[in-house]
């Protein structure tokens, strides 16, 4: 369910600039399954952080063990420099949450969802629904049963429930499953605004093209440990294949074609320089596709009609990461 706003009066006071969430060497075992391992991470305000992986990697256990559903067996964990056990009833109100199990009864309507959830906390805005649902284009399915409401509704539900209450974290877990791709457009636009206002977010998912969208920064989880965490800008530097340009280049004779090639070759971060029926194709890391984009227009040449430039992204670098093998 969204949000269980708790009772407390006292918000926290977590200093200015202070991580949102910190965790160090979070470990839980189901049965004696090790399914978070020594696990570390931080959340800073206002970022949308991706927690991605594979099925089972331990991403819900995660943050339910942040949202003080689930407890820790070892490690320290705050968020917004509360204990989400001990602080339990003044970091309720905080959060907002959409679960991977949220769910309303079928015959509750919009209007008497929003108002169940609202939970005017001292000092924060009062919860303004009409304005929530407006935004998030739900505004006139105020009368409508839960029931009635498609995949992609009903997930903008949840997020107007999540938000209802100024929440200070907003938890999102596996936000956009099994919804058709404008469904999914509309929830990754609602995401984007929260951005824009500021909101921290935590994003689980495994849809590697979501985390790209919408993340400012990705954690990669693989058996309950961090793989590798930073910007997707530096995953992929760090992780993903090289980058290709290709072109066709007919200069006037053989000696000026090998001249060219050299010269390409020496180029910063080429790996490889290749022909192909009449295309030269450029390999080397992300920034090689500027340096041959300058040579190109330094060229005595006319740049090329057909240049191509295929990058890869976050999703290659979280593959080849993902895919990458086991310690022993
Ligand atoms: N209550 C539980 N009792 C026993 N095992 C559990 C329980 N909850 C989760 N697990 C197991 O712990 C492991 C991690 O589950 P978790 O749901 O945290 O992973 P996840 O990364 O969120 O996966 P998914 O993407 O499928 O939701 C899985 O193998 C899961 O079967």
């Amino acid at each position: 369910m969204p949000n269980h706003p708790g009772t407390s009066t006292q918000a926290a006071t977590p200093q200015p600039g202070a991580p949102v969430v910190e965790i160090d060497g979070l470990c839980k075992s189901y049965d004696g399954r090790v399914v978070v391992d020594d696990l570390s991470m931080t959340v800073r305000p206002g970022e949308v952080v991706g927690l991605i992986g594979a099925n089972g990697a331990g991403k819900t256990t995660t943050v339910e063990i942040i949202q003080g559903l689930r407890h820790a067996d070892a490690g320290r964990v705050r968020v917004l420099g509360l204990h989400p056990h001990r602080d339990a009833a003044r970091l309720r109100p905080l959060l907002g949450s959409q679960l991977q199990s949220s769910a309303l009864p079928d015959r509750m309507r919009v209007g008497e969802a929003v108002a169940l959830f609202a939970q005017p906390r001292p000092g924060a805005p009062a919860p303004d629904s009409d304005a929530l649902l407006e935004r998030f284009g739900l505004a006139y399915r105020r009368r409508y049963a839960f029931g009635s409401m498609s995949g992609g509704e009903r997930q903008r539900l949840f997020l107007v429930l999540a938000l209802l209450n100024t929440p200070r974290l907003v938890i999102l877990d596996e936000l956009t499953q099994g919804l058709d791709p404008t469904a999914r457009r509309d929830v990754w636009a609602a995401v984007d605004q929260l951005r824009d206002v500021g909101t921290t977010v935590l994003l689980v998912t495994h849809e590697l093209v979501e985390a790209e969208a919408l993340c400012d920064r990705v954690i990669a989880m693989r058996d309950g440990k961090v793989l590798a965490a930073g910007t997707p800008a530096e995953l992929v530097r760090r992780f993903a294949g090289a980058a290709t340009v290709s072109f066709t280049w007919t200069p006037g004779d053989h000696l000026d074609l090998a001249r060219d090639l050299n010269r390409l070759n020496r180029i910063e971060g080429v790996t490889r320089v290749r022909r192909n029926a009449g295309r030269v194709i450029v390999d080397g890391d992300v920034p090689v596709i500027a340096h041959v984009g300058a040579w190109l227009a330094a060229s005595d040449q006319p740049v090329p009609p057909d240049l191509r430039v295929d990058q890869p992204g976050l999703e290659d670098a979280l593959l080849t990461l993902l895919d990458s093998p086991r310690a022993a």
